[in-house]
């Protein structure tokens, strides 16, 4: 469902000069899969998850979503895709209905099918109570349940979720695992950036650790942990990206 190869991004930054944000990443998702991208702050999943995404474009390299290319059909690699960054506001004077129904018309969806979504949503996310409210007096956790029902609204195959839990309380992060579990359930392809080691054991079929930029190891919780002779999973962690332990 998901084929990267030799992905790169360079940045030209003012201060830093050249920064290497992605090099030369190459990896394979598929569907019904839960695949973790997991890296220490600065490694470059933002930027790999954003070129993905068809937001930014790739300083070399190639990848598809679905058979599409990212660079050459960006389009139709966006109809596959759901995409949940921390950054993603809401409409403030809107109710999360509202916001949903918006998105839903920008989508292109027919709205029988919005409202459909709308209450399948609703369920899966425990969105109840709260849907009708205006999006700046929900907490952060409702907000975030409103935010992850508008980028899947169009039921893409694929979801990108990046660090969807950062800053949500444990109840609220729970609900957005179970969610993330359903994809699943449902042969979405789901990509799952974080630096939570708990959630990617909890989560994640297969696991990319990334470090400054390039792919550290990719495999299954049980290979990393044969490959490092080690158990606990920050042990796994650190042993991979060269970090000695305390
Ligand atoms: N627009 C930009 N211009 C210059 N440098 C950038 C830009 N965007 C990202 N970077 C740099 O690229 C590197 C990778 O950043 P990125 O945001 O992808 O990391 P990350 O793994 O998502 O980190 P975090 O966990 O902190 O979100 C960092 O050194 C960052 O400062």
């Amino acid at each position: 469902m998901i084929h990267v190869e030799n992905l790169s991004k360079t940045f030209t930054d003012k201060k830093r000069g050249q920064v290497l944000a992605v090099q030369g990443v190459s990896l394979d998702a598929r569907p019904g899969e839960i695949f973790g991208v997991l890296g220490p702050n600065g490694a470059g999943k933002t930027t790999l998850l954003r070129m993905l995404a068809t937001i930014l474009t790739p300083t070399s390299g190639t990848a598809t979503i679905g058979g599409y290319d990212i660079v050459q059909e960006p389009e139709k690699v966006r109809a596959q895709l759901g995409y949940l960054t921390g950054s993603a506001g809401l409409y403030e004077r809107l109710t999360g209905r509202e916001v949903l129904r918006y998105f839903g018309a920008l989508y292109g969806m027919a709205p029988e099918k919005v409202e459909a979504r709308i209450g399948e949503l609703t369920r899966e996310l425990d969105m109840g109570e709260f849907l009708d409210g205006r999006c700046d007096r929900l907490s952060t956790g409702q907000k975030q349940r409103v935010s992850i029902a508008r980028s899947v609204l169009h039921d893409p195959p694929v979801v990108f979720f990046d660090e969807p839990t950062s800053g949500l309380d444990l109840m609220a992060a729970r609900t957005v695992v179970r969610y993330i579990r359903r994809c699943k359930e449902q042969g979405k392809c789901v990509i799952f950036s974080t630096h939570i080691m708990s959630e990617v054991e909890a989560l994640c079929d297969r696991i990319a650790i990334i470090y400054d930029g390039k792919v550290a190891a990719v495999g299954t919780l049980a290979e990393l942990r044969a490959r490092t002779n080690a158990e606990f999973f920050e042990t796994v962690f650190l042993r991979i990206i060269g970090v000695e332990e305390d």
